[in-house]
């Protein structure tokens, strides 16, 4: 089991920061590992983390030691999570996307630029007989709601939890992209789609937890073998003060659901540390979106790395201690992530317990099911499986069993939203007819008072263009109230 890889990060101080006189830097260094932080009290306290990314870090050294090696793992069928934490203002989408996610020069890209180029220039140099398929999804949780950022109309996404592929988001898009500029470009509008609001602390702050999702699928050509893995990148919105960030109506509303759900993720890291030792004890994953969402990342399935993010200002010096304390509580969460879909050789880790293929049982078991499935039945299985994207290792009853299952819930859901959308066009359709119909009532009513009034002063040739015309309406509508 290793730990989570937990970092500390010091933005510069900012201009407000500097223009005040009385403001000092709290943090003093002691090396790559360690540094001593005084609070507003004079106090010190010396925190240590895996790295410490002082005022002059560039952003390539914090990709290198906290992204790169999950980036890797990813690619191996790992999933990996990466966290931005920190107090409003504190350079956490700065540390994630750098100034701007498109036109951003390539000393100050961050670590979301970094890892799509880093994807595709790890499939440019691999083996030719394995491809590759990348794909995106992008969502964000606004005021406990998950929304997709590809596509607002979706803006309530569900989360399932598969027992092979952990908490799932139902139904969200997923974009297959081809090339780094291609990725980038469609995050870019995914960011541009996010909630951002204005704050004393922070001109563009953001209003809600930002999760990019990489999944990386390798298609073994020869070996007719698929490997998947995940790398999610989030970037939490910021734990504020109401009276320091100046909030009030939406925005205060905004700031408390925002400290709810980060209280939320601080309750599940102290029940992951602190639990009574040899009793597993309730994680209250349940208690928000982002929790939920972080399940795996947390819960130990997953590599994952956490960047505390913090200003170096005495004037934050409060904000500052309660992040980095939080960083150190996560950094005694245990974590044994496995590899999603693995090779033939390999044995299969799942939910704590360890079972090999030539176990006797299962041996037994697969030996039952194979004689009663047939064996057309098997591979249309395994057809339908590599179809919908979920890898599964054959020789086993229980992979097969949770790949079943993954259809079943996928099938409901996209039959789910098959019928949502009849149900708009059914709606839409409605209101159209209605439309017709009061034209054509309309249109019977003029006809009605034109005939009349030609009858009148015996006009012969417009009671013929009216007769028309009443055909011309009756074909259409063959209750309309005009009658010749
Ligand atoms: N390492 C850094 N180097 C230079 N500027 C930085 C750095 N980190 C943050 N900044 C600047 O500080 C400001 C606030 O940073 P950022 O928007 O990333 O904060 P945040 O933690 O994401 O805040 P919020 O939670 O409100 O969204 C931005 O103007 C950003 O450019």
């Amino acid at each position: 089991m290793s730990n989570i890889t937990v970092c500390a990060r010091f933005r510069p101080l900012s201009s407000k920061e500097r223009s005040n006189h009385d403001d000092n830097v709290c943090v003093h260094s002691i090396d790559t590992e360690n540094f001593i932080f005084k609070d507003e009290k004079e106090e010190d306290f010396k925190f240590s983390f895996d790295r410490v990314f002082y005022e002059k870090s560039e952003q390539a050294e914090v990709y290198e030691f906290l992204a790169l090696p999950i980036l890797g793992d990813a690619i191996n069928g790992i999933n990996g999570t990466i966290i931005t934490y920190g107090q409003t203002g504190a350079g956490k989408t700065y540390s994630m996307e750098g100034p701007s996610i498109v036109e951003c020069d390539e000393k100050r890209k961050g670590l979301v630029q970094r890892t799509v180029d880093g994807l595709f220039e790890y499939i440019k140099s691999s083996d030719e007989s394995v491809k590759y398929m990348i794909k995106l999804s992008m969502v964000e949780i606004y005021m406990e709601k998950v929304r997709d950022l590809f596509d607002l109309s979706k803006d309530n996404i569900q989360l399932k939890e598969s027992r092979v592929q952990g908490i799932l988001l139902s139904g969200v898009t997923e974009i297959s992209v081809f090339n780094s500029g291609e990725a980038l470009q469609n995050l870019a509008s995914g960011i541009a789609n996010r909630a951002v609001g204005e704050t004393q602390m922070n001109m563009a702050s953001s209003r809600s937890h930002c999760i990019y999702i990489f999944t990386v699928q390798q298609e073994f050509t020869k070996e007719k073998r698929m490997k998947a893995g995940k790398l999610v990148l989030v970037d939490l919105a910021g734990s504020e003060k109401a009276e320091k960030t100046g909030a009030e109506g939406r925005v205060l509303d905004e700031a408390k659901t925002i400290n709810k759900s980060l209280s939320a993720l601080g309750n599940v890291i102290n029940a992951l540390t602190c639990g009574p030792p040899g009793k597993t004890n309730h994680i209250p994953y349940r208690d928000s979106k982002l929790t939920r969402i972080l399940q795996d990342a947390l819960g130990g399935n997953s590599r994952t790395a956490l960047l505390c993010c913090c200003s170096p200002s005495c004037s934050n010096a409060s904000e500052s201690l309660s992040t980095l304390r939080f960083g150190t509580r996560a950094k005694h969460i245990k974590a044994s992530p496995h590899a999603y879909h693995c090779s033939e050789e390999n044995n299969v880790k799942k939910h704590g317990t360890c079972y090999t293929t030539k176990d006797e049982s299962s041996e037994r078991i697969l030996t039952k099911l194979r004689e009663k499935l047939d064996v057309e039945e098997v591979k249309l299985l395994e057809e339908l499986f590599t179809l919908e994207g979920i890898f599964f290792y054959p020789n086993s009853v229980e992979d097969l069993k949770l790949a079943y299952e993954d259809v079943t819930l996928r099938t409901i859901v996209s039959l789910q939203q098959a019928v949502e959308e009849l149900v708009c066009t059914v709606e839409v359709l409605k209101s159209e007819n209605n439309t017709l119909k009061a034209r054509i009532v309309a249109a019977a009513e003029s006809i009605e008072a034109l005939h009349k009034e030609a009858r009148q002063n015996g006009n012969a040739s417009v009671l013929h263009k009216i007769f028309d015309l009443n055909q011309f309406v009756s074909w259409i509508w063959p209750f309309s109230p005009t009658k010749c």
